[in-house]
């Protein structure tokens, strides 16, 4: 059960505490955060809500612990983030709960996402070990007008403190993505969780305590982000954001300043399904695409663009696999589960009216019970209707039809996000044309999009982000490069 075993020091009466300078602290404002179970739709736990007092000192320990962090050798941080991995496995049930119980996501899921974490962690440590070992060294005379009288030692180096704020989908996994790549390269880290979530995300932040990382290195602040969240992201001991969400990125990234920034924002992944296609692949990767996790992942299916030719009989195969689909509560394991607030739910009902009303066909009954929403098709979608655009984040597909490739191109060229999109189609010919075409981050090519593996690439383009995730690209976005060059009195020339 959440706060208990090795995990009491984290709770206060009914209050999680929030952990700064090695320490768990019950937080002076003496106010909480609710935690609301989608599910039961009633008060699950409650957070600290810090003060500014609190924030201020929270970067002070940050600042000075970095300097220490810096000179320890790297096999000894990639040894400790190793410890973390093996602490994720060990209490990987007590962390799947919290998922299950705050963000409603299946148990089956909750505990992959804590295994994939430990994966993470252990596969950055050593990609650490190999990237940030390696420098350069330039010579001089390839450039006009030199001779060789200089030599340029590049290498990376850490940023200093990196501000990490994941999105409630993954308050675990989307934490140690931007922790372990931080921490192998030398810099601190202040987590601020997301609400929905926090409690996971304190769980985990305990298995660095207790595999002995110093303190102040990590910590983690859960805030009123309505109060303090402008204050956290323009504070000046903030050398880098990697924020992974929705549209606050952006206004986010306007304020940030001159520092690195690394934004995972919203998307409208768009699967074009071309009159070549295998249509049960299609059918396949469109109903795990669009409906895992009810919906609420960035790389969800969010927009169907189906040539004319096969779109009915494609339509037909998706609604007999959503048929198929469970609904029900997360701790059963359904495959369809509440939607992550009453907000939430009421924004993607609103997405479904307005299709309605202009005239889209909604393939099954319009189901919700509290923020439960049942699967749904949206067929005969038109660019004047809001779903053609907006992200729902909810287990709602639509479907527009095309008389083209390029009609299909060009409207996921025309949406603001561009995070991911797939192709199905059996010619590689026109699957790269497509991909080609298409400016978005990542193209699939019969597949559905994913963020995984997670070592791969990973970025968007336009409102979607800024910079580039994955584990090799994260230790990059962590650091900065500094050269050091040697002159010489006199040009020597290897072997001359
Ligand atoms: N591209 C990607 O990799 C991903 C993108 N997303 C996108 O995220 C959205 C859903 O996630 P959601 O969590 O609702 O996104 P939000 O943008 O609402 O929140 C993301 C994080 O930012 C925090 N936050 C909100 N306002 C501020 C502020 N003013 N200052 C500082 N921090 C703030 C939130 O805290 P709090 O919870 O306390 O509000 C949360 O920790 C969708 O649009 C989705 O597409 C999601 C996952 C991955
Ligand atoms: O937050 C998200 O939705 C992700 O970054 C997508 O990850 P996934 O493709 O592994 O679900």
């Amino acid at each position: 059960m959440a706060g208990t075993g090795v995990f009491s020091e984290l709770i206060d009466g009914d209050t999680f505490r929030f952990y700064s300078d090695g320490q768990w602290k019950r937080s002076a404002s003496g106010q909480s955060l609710p935690v609301i179970n989608p599910t039961t739709r009633r008060t699950q736990y409650n957070i600290s809500a810090c003060t500014r007092e609190e924030v201020d000192q929270m970067f002070v320990s940050a600042k000075e612990a970095q300097r220490a962090w810096a000179r320890v050798p790297l096999w000894k941080r990639a040894g400790a983030l190793h410890k973390v991995a093996a602490l994720l496995r060990q209490h990987k049930d007590v962390i799947a709960e919290c998922l299950v119980k705050e963000i409603a996501k299946p148990a089956a899921d909750s505990k992959t996402e804590v295994i994939r974490s430990a994966d993470f962690v252990d596969y950055t440590a050593e990609e650490g070990i190999r990237i940030l070992s390696e420098g350069k060294l330039l010579l001089p005379d390839s450039f006009p007008g030199n001779e060789r009288n200089k030599l340029c030692l590049s290498s990376r180096v850490p940023l200093g403190v990196v501000l990490a704020i994941p999105p409630f989908n993954y308050p675990v996994n989307l934490s140690v993505s931007k922790l372990a790549p931080a921490l192998i390269a030398g810099n601190a880290v202040v987590v601020k969780p997301p609400t929905q979530g926090a409690v996971a995300a304190l769980h985990m932040i305990h298995c660095f305590h207790l595999a002995g990382f110093p303190k102040g290195l990590v910590s983690a602040i859960t805030v009123n982000v309505s109060e303090l969240g402008d204050i956290l992201t323009t504070h000046p001991a903030v050398n880098c954001i990697s924020f992974t969400g929705g549209n606050t990125g952006i206004a986010i990234a306007k304020r940030a300043g001159m520092i690195p920034l690394q934004m995972e924002l919203g998307g409208k992944d768009a699967c074009i399904v071309l009159d070549d296609a295998d249509l049960d692949l299609a059918a396949a990767n469109i109903v795990k695409g669009g409906f895992s996790y009810s919906g609420q992942r960035c790389t969800a299916v969010k927009v169907v663009l189906a040539m004319d030719s096969i779109a009915d009989s494609l339509v037909e195969k998706v609604n007999a696999k959503i048929a198929k689909l469970s609904v029900g509560a997360p701790e059963t394991d359904a495959d369809i589960t509440p939607v992550v607030s009453e907000n939430s739910a009421n924004f993607i009902e609103s997405l479904v009216m307005d299709a309605k009303q202009r005239g889209a066909k909604l393939w099954q009954e319009y189901r919700r019970e509290g923020n439960l929403i049942f699967p749904l098709l949206i067929d005969q979608v038109r660019p004047e209707m809001r779903i053609a655009w907006e992200e729902p984040f909810g287990p709602v597909v639509p479907v527009i039809r095309i008389r083209t490739i390029e009609e299909g191109v060009h409207h996921c060229n025309s949406s603001r996000y561009a995070l991911q999109g797939c192709v199905f189609t059996n010619s590689i010919h026109r699957a790269l044309i497509v991909s080609d075409a298409m400016e978005t981050g990542t193209i699939q090519i019969n597949s559905a999009p994913a963020r995984g593996p997670d070592h791969f690439p990973f970025q968007g383009f336009r409102d979607s982000g800024i910079g580039s995730q994955g584990i090799t690209n994260s230790i990059g976005m962590m650091t900065k490069v500094k050269s050091t060059v040697i002159n010489m009195p006199v040009s020597s020339y290897t072997m001359g």
